[in-house]
């Protein structure tokens, strides 16, 4: 895992503010994807497994890991967390949230295990042929941390076709924008987990963000979710 490479200075945030989304290129190594789809055939490591297809989500199948989460999840978990934390804070404020996100990751649990989310949400996705995701938001109670961060375990071409991650943005008095995000294995996007602020001429505004996959035409595609904010 390459901590240097995220640095989130105004372009990551002036991303985040105009998108809604921003990419993290070789995030993870080509062995650090491996290891992580290895896990997805260890049923200890898991809470819940979601046949996509019972619960209309789409077709494939994905695992919510168990506390404690594995190593290398955790430390992903606090270190994006504590970089996003200040961001979010200012979108609160631009959005004129009555909301204060702590600057640690354990203590943002504590809020949101007060609430009753106690279930931890990262999770692992595998999709095969014909599969796909329904566009969603990821939301599991009041308390949702306003990113989240989705990995690309997978490579596209030499392991499988179709599957690219799509966003729809939802801005008011407009129609659905599409964005098609290209990761290669290993590389990671920020995405705004609801809505985020976008600067108007008469003042901020609320963009709605939702995520999906496409239908995948070949092979197999694995990857992950960070997701910050633990569920009821
Ligand atoms: O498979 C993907 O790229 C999307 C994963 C997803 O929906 C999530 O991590 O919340
Ligand atoms: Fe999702």
């Amino acid at each position: 895992m390459n901590q240097a490479d995220i640095c989130f200075d105004s372009e990551v945030y002036s991303g985040l503010s105009q998108d809604g989304f921003h990419i993290l290129p070789g995030k993870l190594s080509v062995e650090e994807c491996n290891q992580l789809r290895l896990l997805f055939e260890k049923d200890e490591r898991f809470r819940n497994t979601i046949n996509m297809t019972r619960y209309g989500f789409g077709q494939g199948t994905y695992r919510y890991f168990q506390y404690p989460l594995p190593t290398i999840i955790q430390s992903l978990r606090e270190s994006l967390y504590s970089q996003l934390a200040p961001i979010a804070n200012q979108w609160t404020k631009r959005l004129r949230l009555n909301f204060t996100y702590p600057e640690d990751h354990q203590t943002f649990l504590q809020n949101c295990h007060a609430q009753g989310q106690t279930k931890p949400t990262p999770l692992i996705l595998r999709y095969r042929r014909e599969d796909y995701n329904r566009l969603h938001q990821d939301l599991y109670g009041e308390i949702a941390f306003p990113f989240q961060v989705i990995f690309q375990l997978s490579q596209p071409g030499s392991e499988f076709s179709g599957g690219e991650l799509v966003l729809t943005e939802q801005a008011p008095r407009r129609q659905t924008k599409v964005s098609v995000i290209n990761l290669n294995q290993g590389d990671a996007v920020i995405i705004a987990t609801q809505y985020f602020p976008r600067k108007g001429s008469r003042g901020d505004y609320r963009v709605q963000l939702k995520h999906g996959v496409s239908q995948i035409h070949r092979g197999e595609r694995f990857s992950m979710g960070i997701i910050f904010h633990d569920a009821k």
